[in-house]
């Protein structure tokens, strides 16, 4: 029997002023679904006890939707989780000023490994790498670029103490094509940290099977794609994963 539930993380990702959702975070595949406070503020209503807020334009380096994010995530009173383009002191701290429940790190566990030791020993569960892959190879840059081994990084960073890995199938994210299962039993076999499961979700089956990888050591999912085209409610959502 499961222990722990599933977490949830309903997605708001932000390009350009928008809640977009790409197809395999490619720039330029966007659909807009309108004004991420409003998406952030339904998800929350919902029941939503996390939120993955994302800055597109700071993880491609098109700019930046910092301010809005700042906005969305201080109206929130479930936890935030902020990703895209945190990648030195300055992102980090703006980040944090927000009130976050904890920050993603992305491309900096791949270009500055130094620096993201000193901050996870810093600021420990605050701390989350996202490890976004094709294949085995990491992805930085908006995954626009190779970022070395996917098992020997997570070797280094666990040796570091990181509290958590967001990890993302590249080939499944935004497809609605489900989740991969077989990356995610893989990391969790290859580190005793927590894994939030990232990319592909497309039906409460997929978050049915998510759940049965928790004593694996899955704790969370994020959703985006499947929610904004109605897939299912996030109200059903959270239903299918209670224990
Ligand atoms: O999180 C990032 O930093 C990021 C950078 C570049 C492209 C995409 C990025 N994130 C995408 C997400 O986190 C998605 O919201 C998430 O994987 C949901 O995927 P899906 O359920 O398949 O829509």
């Amino acid at each position: 029997m499961r222990t722990h539930r599933l977490e949830l993380l309903p997605a708001v990702d932000v390009r350009a002023g928008q809640a977009v959702r790409l197809v395999h975070g490619e720039s330029g595949s966007e659909t807009s679904y309108g004004d991420p406070m409003e998406a952030a503020l339904a998800w929350q209503r919902a029941g939503a006890e996390w939120l993955h807020l994302v800055d597109l334009d700071a993880a491609f380096g098109t700019g930046d939707n910092r301010q809005q994010i700042a906005e969305v995530a201080r109206a929130m009173d479930l936890k935030v989780e902020l990703s895209g383009g945190i990648r030195d002191d300055a992102s980090l701290e703006a980040a944090l000023a927000t009130g976050c429940a904890r920050v993603n790190l992305g491309t900096a566990a791949l270009e500055t490994p130094e620096w993201v030791a000193k901050v996870i020993a810093e600021h420990g569960d605050l701390i989350a790498v996202g490890l976004d892959v094709r294949g085995t190879t990491l992805r930085g840059r908006g995954w626009t670029r190779d970022g070395g081994d996917l098992y020997e990084t997570l070797a280094r960073l666990d040796s570091e103490g990181c509290a958590r890995y967001v990890v993302t199938d590249i080939a499944k994210d935004g497809t609605l094509q489900g989740p991969n299962l077989e990356l995610l039993r893989n990391v969790c076999a290859a580190t005793a940290k927590p894994v939030v499961a990232s990319g592909g979700v497309s039906s409460l089956d997929d978050l049915r099977a998510l759940a049965t990888l928790v004593p694996e050591g899955v704790e969370g999912a994020i959703v985006g794609k499947a929610l904004y085209a109605k897939a299912f409610t996030l109200e059903e959502a959270l239903e299918a994963v209670s224990v």
